[in-house]
C-alpha cells in the first residue's frame, strides 16, 4: 500500500489536522476496539478496564494499553478508560467523524448484499451512490438508492463527493473500474473482486476475499488434523509442536 499522493489525485492537504503516525496493526484493531466501545456504551457502561476492554475485543491487555497510548489515552488507575471519551477519539483518528461518501460499484448479487446493508451509516459510512454498466439494472432502486450507469461517474463522484469505492464487479472488470475510480478522484479502495488491482502512488486498495480466509483455516485444520495423528498426541503435543505456549488470541493464530 502506496504512502505518496499521485499527482493526479486532488489533495486534500491541510484540510485535517495532523494525525499521529500509528502502526498499521495498530490502526487495524481501532475498530475493534470501537466496537467493543459501542457495545458498552449501548449497555449503561461508562467506564471500562483495560482488561475488560481487552477481552471484549479479543487482544491482550498489554497490546491494547499500547495501542491507546499512540492515541494519548491512558485511562485513569483503578477507573480505566471513560467509555464516550474513548469512542471519541479513535472515531476522531480514524477519521469516523466526516461521514465519507462511498460508492459502490456493480450492483449484482453482492453488491445487492452491500447495498442493502443498513449497518455502514452506524459505523461512520454513507453508502451515496450505487453504479453498474448493465443497463438493465439502472433506475433499480435498493434501500432508498437509484443504480446509475458507471459512464455518470464523474459527475456523481463530484456531486456526492465520493472519497471511496467499493468494487463489487467481476475480476476481469474491476481494474477498469478502480482506474474510472482514481480518474475521479477517488484515493481508497475496498476491492471485493479476486484480483491485484494497479493504482497510482496516493491511492489506497483493501481487499476482502472470503475465499482466502477460508483457505487460511482450512491450512489450520489440515495442520491440526495432521498433528493429532502422530502417536502419543494430543494437545500438549499440538502446543510443543506448535513451538511453544497456544496463543490466547484465536486472531492472531491465523495471521490477520
Ligand atoms: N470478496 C469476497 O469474499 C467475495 C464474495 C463473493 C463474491 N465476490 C466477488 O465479487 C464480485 C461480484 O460477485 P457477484 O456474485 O455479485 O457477481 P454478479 O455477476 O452478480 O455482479 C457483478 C455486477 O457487476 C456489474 N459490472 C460488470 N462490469 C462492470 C463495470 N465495468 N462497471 C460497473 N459494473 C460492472 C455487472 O453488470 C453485475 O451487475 C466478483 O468479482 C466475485 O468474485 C467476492
Amino acid at each position: 500500500m502506496s504512502q505518496h499522493r499521485h499527482p493526479g489525485v486532488p489533495s486534500r492537504a491541510g484540510a485535517v489536522p495532523a494525525l499521529p503516525d500509528l502502526p498499521e496493526a495498530t490502526v487495524a484493531r481501532l475498530p475493534e476496539y470501537l466496537r467493543s466501545l459501542h457495545q458498552l456504551a449501548e449497555t449503561g457502561h461508562e467506564t471500562v478496564s483495560s482488561e475488560g476492554l481487552a477481552a471484549a475485543a479479543g487482544v491482550n491487555s498489554a497490546k491494547l494499553r499500547k495501542d491507546l497510548s499512540h492515541l494519548g489515552s491512558y485511562g485513569t488507575r483503578g477507573v480505566g478508560y471513560d467509555v464516550a471519551l474513548l469512542i471519541e477519539q479513535i472515531e476522531s483518528v480514524l477519521g469516523l467523524n466526516q461521514r465519507r461518501a462511498v460508492a459502490l460499484v456493480g450492483v449484482g448479487n453482492l453488491g445487492h448484499a452491500l447495498a442493502g446493508y443498513a449497518g455502514f451509516a452506524s459505523r461512520g459510512f454513507r453508502i451515496a451512490a450505487l453504479f453498474d454498466a448493465d443497463r438493465t439494472r439502472v433506475g433499480e432502486e435498493i434501500n432508498g438508492l437509484v443504480v446509475h450507469h458507471i459512464d455518470e461517474l464523474p459527475r456523481i463522484a463530484v456531486e456526492e463527493r465520493l472519497a471511496i469505492g467499493v468494487i463489487a464487479t467481476p475480476a476481469g472488470s474491476a481494474q477498469a473500474v478502480a482506474d474510472q475510480l482514481v480518474a475521479v478522484g477517488v484515493t481508497s479502495i475496498l476491492n471485493f473482486a479476486p484480483c491485484v488491482l494497479a493504482v497510482p502512488d496516493g491511492v489506497d486498495v483493501r481487499k476482502v476475499d472470503l475465499a482466502i480466509e477460508l483457505q487460511i483455516l482450512s491450512f489450520h485444520e489440515h495442520r491440526k488434523a495432521s498433528l493429532t495423528a502422530l502417536p502419543g498426541s494430543g494437545p500438549s503435543a499440538l502446543t510443543s509442536l506448535a513451538g511453544g505456549a497456544p496463543t490466547t488470541d484465536p486472531q492472531e493464530a491465523i495471521g490477520t
